[in-house]
């Protein structure tokens, strides 16, 4: 599969062949600028390739993203994936409970998933991620990075998405507490069945995970800038 930002310039990614398996929690790491967030774009079908295919498997179907319309993509993304953003995006004007249950209210499938009752999962998923039921009515500029970080995580599992995509969640949290609110996220992701792709350049959190990956393994447009730096430094 092949992305490019740009026409006319290098690829930003050019990947060989990948799977993720169903349930699987892969650690995907590289250094800043190297393709990780343009890689969960792909994933998730908010970036199209300009080569190749991505291929998710939905309740036993294998679909291609780049088979559908722009509308059957959005629809796919809010019924099927779970995305916890760098910055969460959590809406600023809606209270915790809200933010959480949010995801249902443009997804049936996920609504019917929970049999209809997503106030009640939303705080059970809020109690998992240990915040309590007084910060259920806070808007949810009143809390911590951390607490933000666990309603985000929420939000993104509310009605049991088959893939959660979380782009480094962590970056704000110190060591202690990123290592509490990753053994959370995957706990409540196992929980649910859904498959992880978590990216980040901190390698250390790679032992929480069923895998770890190098983008720069996966990544052919990487590989070969970095053999052209290596034999541009050999001839200096
Ligand atoms: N919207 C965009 N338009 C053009 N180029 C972009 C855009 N977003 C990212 N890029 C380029 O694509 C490359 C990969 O960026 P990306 O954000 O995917 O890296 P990253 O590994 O997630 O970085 P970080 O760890 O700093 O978040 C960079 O060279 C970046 O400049």
């Amino acid at each position: 599969m092949v992305f490019r930002w740009q026409r006319g310039q290098a690829p930003c990614l050019e990947l060989a062949d990948f799977e993720i398996q169903p349930g699987e929690r892969l650690f995907v790491h590289g250094p800043s600028g190297s393709g990780k967030s343009t890689l969960l774009g792909l994933l998730g079908g908010v970036l199209r390739p300009e080569r190749g295919r991505i291929i998710l498997q939905v309740e036993g179907r294998a679909v291609e993203l780049g088979g559908l319309s722009d509308r059957e993509r959005d629809r796919l993304r809010v019924d099927h994936i779970g995305f916890v953003f760098q910055q969460f995006n959590l809406v600023p004007y809606l209270s915790v409970l809200d933010n959480v249950c949010l995801p249902c209210r443009f997804s049936a499938r996920r609504r019917q998933r929970l049999a209809g009752d997503e106030r009640a999962e939303a705080r059970r998923l809020l109690r998992a991620l240990d915040l309590g039921p007084a910060l259920e009515a806070t808007p949810v500029t009143r809390l911590s990075v951390g607490q933000q970080q666990r309603v985000a995580v929420a939000r993104a599992l509310i009605g049991r998405p088959e893939l959660l995509i979380a782009d480094e969640p962590t970056s704000a949290l110190d060591a202690q507490r990123q290592a509490g609110f990753l053994e959370l996220l995957l706990q409540e992701s196992a929980a649910s069945g859904a498959s992880v792709v978590f990216v980040s350049h901190d390698e250390r959190l790679a032992a929480h995970f069923d895998r770890r990956v190098a983008l720069a393994e996966l990544n052919r447009a990487a590989a070969l800038a970095e053999l052209n730096r290596a034999a541009a430094l050999a001839e200096t």
